[in-house]
């Protein structure tokens, strides 16, 4: 049983990888954008960051997915940014991981149920990618703020990152292999 996360900055190819990855798995995907509350997609919309009371409340709802998903014994994928190494936390163990560290000073929590799958790349590729794409709700200029917010995943943290520089087949099939060969 896995529970997958595809992190990163807004158009490091999150929802388009995450779900071709699920349809070739056979896995369930959700894509965390779906869940931000109205509040946040105006607050976006205009162009103004979210900060973290806004996005607690949203991973906290996303935690209790995942969770329900993985009591049921189903094979999960969740496109989300998880920019944070405190967002990610918030993601494994719900509200009692807002109290999570991003220095090394704090003891980890014990619960490590996720993958993070961290696609990472320059901020200029993902700049140009997100001019030509049409029909979302996250405008192109918070692509700094992005990248001002990321903490890239790191030990002892459970991820494994993947330049999202090559093509989208050729991206999942490198998690499909990764995730074959751990989950069987
Ligand atoms: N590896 C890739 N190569 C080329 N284009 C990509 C790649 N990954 C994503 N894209 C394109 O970049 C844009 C952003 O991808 P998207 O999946 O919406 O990112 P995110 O969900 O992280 O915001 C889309 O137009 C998508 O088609
Ligand atoms: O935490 C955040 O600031 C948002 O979740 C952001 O990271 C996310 O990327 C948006 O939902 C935009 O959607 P895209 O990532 O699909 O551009």
């Amino acid at each position: 049983m896995a529970l997958l996360v595809v992190m990163g900055v807004s158009g490091s190819g999150k929802s388009t990888v995450g779900s071709h990855l699920a349809d070739k798995l056979g896995w369930k995907f959700y894509d965390g954008d779906d869940y931000h509350p109205e509040e946040n997609r105006k607050k976006m919309e205009k162009g103004i960051p979210l900060n973290d009371q806004d996005r607690i409340p949203w991973l906290c709802h996303l935690h209790d997915i995942l969770m329900r998903e993985h009591a049921s014994g189903q094979n999960t994928i969740l496109a989300c940014s998880a920019l944070k190494k405190r967002y990610r936390c918030i993601l494994e163990n719900g509200e009692a991981g807002t109290n999570c560290q991003n220095s090394s000073g704090r003891e980890e929590p014990a619960s490590q149920k996720i993958l993070f799958i961290h696609l990472d790349g320059p901020m200029e590729l993902i700049a140009h990618r997100l001019e030509k794409r049409r029909g979302h709700f996250m405008p192109p200029e918070l692509l700094k703020s992005q990248f001002d917010a990321l903490e890239a995943p790191s030990a002892p943290e459970n991820f494994i990152t993947v330049s999202l520089e090559k093509p989208v087949s050729e991206i999942v099939s490198i998690i499909e292999e990764y995730v074959r060969n751990r989950y069987g």
